[in-house]
């Protein structure tokens, strides 16, 4: 039996001393319900430091990162507006931090039902996700990563737009005016309206709805990059504008 408060508390204290730890399923292997009761006892720890929930990140939605974990199921983790980037992103409180493209939905009202979710949608954009792995070498069993919050670090995202078709968007990733990732968004499992139904469908089940406010970040459309101090990101997508973030 392991002890869920005492594993959340070794990745919190990762967060917090800026120091990557063993993955926890070194000492003793544990299950995925495990590893989500352990994500949420270690998102209630910035709760208690006065955090709010501000959205939901989905992972591995593209059928390239799930094969490489051998799963047939997203992951998902829980976002706070202490996540959230401003224009710049202090990196010297993260281990080793990479940074991928999003597609961002914004929730209008309570999601009550799977079925709602689209409609709930109040606008779109395109975004980034800064992961940082609190393992050693960014490497972990499915069990770890779910527990470390899906590597959930920062996020940040440009102007919302009104609600539309994302199954194909052209997304560009650039550091310092240099391409560095390029794709479509139809590698979210084809298209990004189906990370939102499962985000839906993942909150509906651990007994949390997406709440009015809360962003949804759909997946990567390409793989995470390395992320340097003192660097300018922007994030084009077709028909979405940018999202941007300078790196101190
Ligand atoms: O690869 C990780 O560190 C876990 C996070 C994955 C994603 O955020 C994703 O696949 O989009």
């Amino acid at each position: 039996m392991v002890d869920v408060q005492a594993l959340a508390a070794t990745l919190d204290g990762a967060v917090r001393d800026v120091r990557a730890v063993p993955k926890l399923t070194d000492a003793a292997p544990f299950d995925v319900p495990t590893a989500y009761a352990v994500q949420r006892e270690l998102i209630e720890h910035r709760i208690r430091r006065g955090e709010r929930f501000s959205g939901v990140k989905m992972g591995f939605t593209s059928r390239a990162k799930m094969v490489q974990m051998g799963v047939d199921d997203v992951i998902w983790g829980l976002l706070t507006d202490g996540m959230q980037a401003g224009e710049t992103a202090d990196l010297s409180n993260l281990i080793h931090p990479r940074i991928e493209p999003e597609i961002v939905y914004l929730i209008g009202r309570e999601v009550r039902s799977v079925a709602e979710v689209e409609s709930a949608v109040a606008g779109v954009a395109v975004g980034f996700e800064i992961l940082d792995s609190r393992y050693e070498d960014f490497k972990f069993t499915l069990p770890d990563v779910i527990a470390d919050n899906a590597s959930a670090a920062l996020y940040g995202f440009g102007a919302w737009h009104e609600p539309r078709d994302l199954s194909n968007v052209g997304l560009l990733m650039e550091i310092d005016g240099r391409p560095v990732q390029t794709g479509s968004s139809a590698a979210i499992l084809g298209d990004p309206a189906r990370s939102l139904r499962a985000a839906a469908r993942l909150a509906l089940g651990a007994g949390m709805t997406l709440e009015p406010g809360w962003v949804v970040l759909a997946g990567a459309a390409t793989a995470a990059v390395p992320l340097p101090k003192d660097a300018h990101v922007r994030v084009t997508g077709a028909g979405l504008g940018g999202a941007e973030v300078t790196t101190r």
